[in-house]
């Protein structure tokens, strides 16, 4: 992996390391061209500047006259030194005549023999001459054309120019002499090398054309810009050159080749790279191989067999159609068919075994199902039933309630406050309810009220007097007065009982009813017994108690006397006097009138703690209850002042009799309790006998 990754980035790395090795290479190699054509272009243009001026120079009339006439060196001298001044090619110049024998010169030799060999040259080409040029040019080698210190290396090139009398005549004449020009490798090098940078270096290589006799070459010129390593590798550009323009007869010909001090070969890197991509596709090929290897022999293999077993565990006995390699892999197939054999023989059993556990389930769920409906239907009946019970146990309960309220309340009412019990036991009974009630049986004209507004009471249309039925209902805000008459067994409306409360659901309406019909029957019950009670100890013709609650008082006041022996107690004995004779008189009414207003007159004079009883006939009583001896005389006097006037009892026809009584008194203060009725009889007595004896009547 780590190959098939490193190697492709290696090779794509390699091949823009190429990319940019190649734009360098070309740029240097443009570099190398421009440079080639510079000195090629600078070569070409300083020869013919040369050229032009050597042929306006051998033009110059007064420059071909001084050939013959001597006084016109100085003008050759002049033009010369002028030429090789004005042109850097040029080192060296030389006008020398037909014979070839220097007439002036600039920078030469003065006597000068080596033209020797020019003149063969020169002569055998003008001989030949093909009709083009006139200025020749030839190598020299080795040869004194001037000074040392102008060309060291004694090589250059010379540029001959035949000196005609007249242009016109052409070249079939003798010339009249010749303008020898030396060029030295020097002034060449000196003209080339400012194109040059370091490491760069010009090699000219002169051809050996032409004739044979013109061997004298420059060899090889070499122009180089600082020193040359040698070792540094280069790069070259070879061109051929020629010393050549119109003015030339026969060009020469040079091979330059430029160096620049520049690697062009191949990157190291590159090329190991070359080896690396080799090696690296190889051991691509190689991966590919072994894993597609690998793949066919190993993993498909083993992807079918986890397939299968995979199919297996999902319950799909399918066999691989692929078949297996190895010997082992055989060994494990043949086992995975012989378990799916097995699989399938115990998955036809689970099979058949799950279907009946099917139907048998399916039974005992519609079985269950069954019974879960019967259970339903019987929770649904004990729930009904038991709700039913429970409301019936509810309403016995409160009916038990209500009883055992209504007997506690029964005894009650017997003897406690009426109003005061009812409304206890109803606030007992509904403590959430508000209630009041009104009783006419006490005359009782306000309402007892509890948590209810007695303003909304007094209102019109809760009065039962405007309802017929026993209950009836009106509206409060939302809530209900819910009215209950209390009724006797004559039919007579004794009380009033209100509930506010919501809407009464039947039960309690029930109990309400209920309780009220105890209530009236529980109230009337009380009024007649202590109507009993009172007619027991009540004088029926006078109003007054009687005989029976004179004893018992009587009774009474001596043990609280024994009890309390300060507090003393009086007791005043009355007797009408001339019943019998008002009965004779006048019937038994004037009787029962002189009785009547004898008692209003006793109840009259005594105080309101005095009791007064009529025991009997025409007997009477008085018990004082704070009764000492001063208290009863206090009274006593009263009785008499009351007796002395003249009081009649009267019917209704006019008819009257006087009204008199005999009294007689004893108080404990000075009799003993259990003594005072006998003392106060027998006071009376002797006070009714006073009254006949002085009234003169016979009894
Ligand atoms: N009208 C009337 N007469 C009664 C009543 N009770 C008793 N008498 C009668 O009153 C009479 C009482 O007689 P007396 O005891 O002699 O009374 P009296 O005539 O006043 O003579 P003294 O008591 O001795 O003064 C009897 O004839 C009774 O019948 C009663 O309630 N009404």
């Amino acid at each position: 992996m780590l190959i098939i990754a490193v190697v492709p980035a290696a090779i794509v790395g390699g091949l823009l390391l190429k990319q940019q090795s190649d734009v360098e290479a070309n740029y240097r190699i443009g570099m190398l061209d421009r440079l080639s054509n510079t000195i090629k272009q600078e070569f070409d243009y300083r020869f013919s500047l040369l050229s032009t001026s050597l042929d306006v120079l051998s033009r110059d009339r007064l420059f071909v006259q001084a050939i013959d006439n001597f006084f016109l060196a100085g003008h050759v001298s002049s033009s010369l030194g002028t030429l090789v001044k004005n042109t850097p090619l040029i080192q060296a110049a030389y006008l020398v005549d037909d014979q070839w024998s220097e007439i002036e010169s600039y920078n030469g030799i003065h006597g000068l023999s080596s033209f020797s060999k020019l003149k063969d040259v020169l002569t055998y080409r003008l001989s030949n001459y093909s009709g083009k040029g006139r200025q020749w040019v030839f190598y020299y080698n080795d040869e004194d054309l001037m000074s040392l210190k102008y060309n060291p290396t004694r090589r250059g090139i010379i540029i001959g120019v035949p000196i005609f009398q007249s242009m016109t005549n052409g070249l079939k004449r003798t010339p009249l002499g010749y303008l020898i020009i030396v060029v030295p490798i020097e002034n060449i090098i000196k003209v080339l090398q400012p194109y040059l940078k370091d490491g760069e270096r010009v090699v000219l290589q002169n051809h050996f054309s032409g004739a044979g006799d013109n061997k004298n070459d420059m060899s090889n010129i070499i122009i180089a810009q600082g020193e040359i390593d040698k070792n540094t590798p280069t790069i070259n550009k070879t061109i051929n050159i020629e010393l050549k323009n119109k003015y030339i007869s026969e060009p020469i010909e040079y091979t330059m080749k430029v160096y620049m001090d520049k690697y062009l070969g191949e990157n190291p890197y590159i090329k190991s790279l070359k080896y690396i991509s080799f090696f690296g596709v190889v051991i691509i090929l190689l991966s590919l191989f072994s894993a597609g290897l690998t793949y066919r022999w190993i993993a498909r293999p083993l992807g079918g067999l986890m397939d299968v077993v995979r199919a297996y565990s999902r319950g799909e006995y399918k066999q691989s159609d692929e078949k297996l390699r190895f010997a082992e892999f055989f060994m494990v197939e043949r086992l995975i068919r012989n378990m799916a054999k097995t699989i399938r023989a115990q998955m036809a059993d689970l099979a058949a075994t799950n279907k009946e556990l099917n139907i048998a389930y399916l039974e005992k769920e519609q079985a269950n199902l069954q019974l879960v409906n019967f259970n339903d239907q019987l929770e649904r009946k004990v729930e009904d039933k038991t709700l039913a019970l429970s409301r019936s146990l509810l309403r016995e309960k409160n009916r038990r309630s209500m009883l055992q309220s209504l007997l506690s309340f029964s005894h009650e009412l017997q003897s406690g406050n009426i109003i005061e019990t009812v409304m206890t036991q109803v606030v007992a009974l509904y403590p959430m309810a508000g209630w009041a009630m009104k009783s006419y049986a006490d005359n009782e004209v306000t309402w007892a009220c509890e948590n209810i507004d007695q303003s909304r009471l007094e209102m019109p249309d809760i009065q039962p007097e405007g309802h017929y039925s026993d209950y009836y209902c009106v509206s409060n805000n939302g809530r209900y007065l819910h009215c209950f008459k209390i009724k006797n067994s004559q039919n007579d409306i004794t009380g009033i009982i209100v509930m506010q409360y919501m809407a009464l659901e039947h039960d309690d309406f029930e109990v309400i009813s209920l309780f009220i019909r105890q209530l009236s029957i529980e109230l009337e019950g009380r009024l007649l017994n202590e109507e009993l009670a009172r007619i027991a100890v009540t004088d029926s013709l006078t109003g007054l108690a009687n005989r029976k609650a004179f004893d018992q008082d009587l009774e009474e006041h001596i043990q609280l006397f024994d009890r309390y022996p300060d507090r003393h107690f009086g007791l005043f004995m009355l007797d009408v006097n001339g019943l019998k004779r008002a009965n004779d008189r006048y019937g038994h009414s004037m009787g029962d009138v002189l009785l009547i207003e004898t008692s209003k007159l006793l109840m009259e004079t005594c105080r309101l703690t005095d009791k007064v009883y009529r025991l009997g006939g025409d007997e009477f009583a008085i018990i004082l209850e704070t009764g000492a001896c001063d208290s009863c005389g206090i009274l006593w006097r009263r009785l008499e002042k009351v007796r002395d006037q003249i009081n009649y009892a009267c019917l209704p026809n006019g008819k009257r009799v006087e009204i008199h009584f005999a009294v007689g008194y004893a108080s404990t203060d000075q009799y003993p309790a259990d003594q005072i009725c006998l003392v106060a009889d027998k006071a009376m007595y002797k006070d009714k006998r006073n009254f006949y004896e002085q009234a003169g009547i016979k009894r």
